[in-house]
Parts: C-alpha cells; sequence; structure tokens
C-alpha cells in the first residue's frame, strides 16, 4: 500500500479495512465516476490511486464514467445547443459525434492514464468494443423522440472476464452499439447499474458531487432500503438527478447486488473510506442486513 495512499489514512484504513479487503476477494466492484466529480485534477489522481489500490489487494474494480460537463462544454465551444429531458441530452447526429469523440477520446482516456500513472493497468473502453454494451433506442412512454439516446439492451461480459484475467482495470465509456452498428449515448448511470447486474457485483458504487441521499432537512441518509426509497419518492424529497441513480440502486439490488452506494466524489478518498470503513460517507443502498 505504500505510496498509494496518504499516511495518514494508511493507518486509518490499516485498523479497519482488513476484515473488508478480505470479505471482497475476488469480488467485482463498479465504480461509476460522474462528471462532476472528476473536475479537480488531484481529486481525479486520488480516485486512480485508490481504484488501483482496490485492485492491488484483490478486487476486481470495473469503473464506469459519465462526462456530461465534458460534453457541455464541448458543446457550447462548438456553438451547438443542447438540452434535457428528464435528465437525458437530446442527441441528434451532430451531438453524438460530439459525444462520442468526448467520452470515449477524451474523457477516457484521461481516466485510464490517471490509473495508469497510479501504478494500475487500465484499458479504456465503450459500448462498442467487443459488443460489450449492445443498445436500442430509447423509447419514452409519452412518445418523444430524444434522438440516439439509448438504453441497455444487452451487455456481453466476455471481454471484461478477460481482462479480469489479465490483472487488467476496464474504464467504459456509456456508449452502446445498435444492430446496425450505430452509437447510443446511454447515461452512465444506467450502464454502471447494468454491468452490476449482470456481472453479479458485490458493490455498485455511484460517485457524485452531493453527499449521497438527503432526507427533506438536507441531512444525509447512511442507509436506505427499497421501501424507504419508495416512500421517499413519492413524497419528492428524492426528485431529478437523483432519481434514476436511486432507481438503478434498486434495480441492481433486485439483480443480486448486494449493496449499493451513492457517494460525494469531491470527498478525498470517498471510495476507500465508503468501501473499507464501518461508517462509511455516502448512503448505502441495500436490502441485506
Ligand atoms: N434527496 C436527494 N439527495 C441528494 N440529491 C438530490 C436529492 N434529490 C434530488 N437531488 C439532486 O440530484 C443531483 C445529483 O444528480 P446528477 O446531477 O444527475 O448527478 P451526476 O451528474 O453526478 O450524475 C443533486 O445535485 C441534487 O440536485
Ligand atoms: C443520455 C445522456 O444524457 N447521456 C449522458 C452521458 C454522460 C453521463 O451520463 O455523464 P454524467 O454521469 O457525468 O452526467 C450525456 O450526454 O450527458
Amino acid at each position: 500500500m505504500n505510496g498509494v495512499v496518504d499516511p495518514a489514512l494508511q493507518a486509518e484504513i490499516l485498523v479497519e479495512a482488513l476484515p473488508y479487503m478480505q470479505r471482497f476477494q475476488g469480488g467485482t466492484l463498479v465504480i461509476k465516476y460522474g462528471g462532476n466529480a472528476m473536475t479537480e485534477p488531484a481529486l481525479q489522481e486520488q480516485f486512480a490511486r485508490d481504484v488501483t489500490l482496490m485492485r492491488q489487494v484483490g478486487m476486481n474494480p470495473v469503473v464506469v464514467h459519465g462526462g456530461g460537463p465534458q460534453i457541455g462544454r464541448m458543446l457550447e465551444r462548438l456553438g451547438v445547443a443542447t438540452q434535457f429531458v428528464d435528465g437525458m441530452r437530446v442527441t441528434d447526429s451532430a451531438t453524438m459525434a460530439v459525444v462520442e469523440m468526448v467520452l470515449g477520446g477524451m474523457v477516457n482516456k484521461e481516466i485510464v492514464h490517471a490509473i495508469n500513472r497510479a501504478g494500475g493497468r487500465a484499458l479504456g473502453l465503450t459500448g462498442k468494443d467487443g459488443h460489450l454494451i449492445r443498445a436500442r433506442r430509447l423509447e419514452r412512454a409519452d412518445g418523444r423522440d430524444l434522438g440516439w439516446v439509448g438504453e441497455v439492451a444487452r451487455i456481453d461480459a466476455e471481454i471484461l472476464r478477460f481482462l479480469e484475467g489479465g490483472d487488467i482495470i476496464p474504464v467504459i465509456a456509456p456508449i452502446g452499439v445498435g444492430p446496425a452498428g450505430e452509437s447510443y449515448n446511454i447515461n452512465a448511470d444506467l450502464v454502471a447499474g447494468a454491468l452490476a447486474a449482470t456481472l453479479k457485483a458485490e458493490k455498485l458504487i455511484l460517485m457524485t458531487n452531493v453527499p449521497g441521499v438527503l432526507d427533506s432537512s438536507g441531512q444525509l441518509c447512511p442507509r436506505l432500503r427499497a421501501a424507504e426509497i419508495a416512500q421517499r419518492l413519492a413524497d419528492g424529497s428524492i426528485h431529478g438527478g437523483m432519481v434514476p441513480k436511486v432507481q438503478c440502486c434498486l434495480d441492481a439490488v433486485a439483480a443480486g447486488v448486494k449493496a449499493t452506494h451513492i457517494i460525494d466524489g469531491r470527498v478525498p478518498h470517498a471510495l476507500l473510506l465508503e468501501v473499507f470503513t464501518r461508517a462509511g460517507v455516502g448512503t448505502l443502498i441495500s436490502d441485506l442486513d
């Protein structure tokens, strides 16, 4: 662990982390790294070191990244207007080209490079590589067409198993491939949820830029069960961008993922603190005791 994490945190982790490290040996952790959580280079470096450490102690981290703000900035520079419907970017052909360039070309390579610099071996993929993410056009109940916005039709995890055996950390951009080879822009939370379900992951961890799920008075909920979430969705205390996050956590739990977490990627070493300490730093959504 030397040189991988800050010395103070290293001491704290050594006391508490060993049982967790043993419990999750060989287990898969799907980590969604949101565009809003990756703003500062120093935090990105820490994230890369944390993921590398997880791999070094015998877990199988699989990184899925977002990049919404980065796509937005590039569209602005190019003078292309953008619009969201229920948190999904309306994606015409020109926008799709920019999404593919920013997610697959820029953000993906930045994260791959950061992990490699931290001592890990990362390999960047979009859902087109190895036909990892087969997608179809998102059909909305109201019939509104969002263009090249997709949903996951099927995950073909074979390529990930192959990488796992080669001690490689996959870094996945949320772009899917349709039946005719066309590209689809998929919300990164949904891709992470589908991957976690297919891989029967030990954990799904969504890293965002709020402390976790907050209650109506703004306090962090450290732990939530499915029934409590249904109630919070109904009373509106969970809304906006948090709705697809909790929904994909619920779907993942229903599909057999043991625990799902929503954490603040701006907290130093949030990932290690959530996985390796009893208290954690964010919201744990699970139906297990
Ligand atoms: N109960 C809640 N707890 C925390 N955040 C909430 C809640 N309800 C709605 N939100 C909103 O969800 C947002 C997180 O979703 P989003 O912006 O889509 O994240 P990301 O870009 O990381 O995917 C928060 O910034 C907040 O505005
Ligand atoms: C359909 C859709 O909205 N796709 C997202 C994909 C990136 C993403 O999900 O990024 P964050 O996790 O950083 O928000 C987009 O175009 O912004």
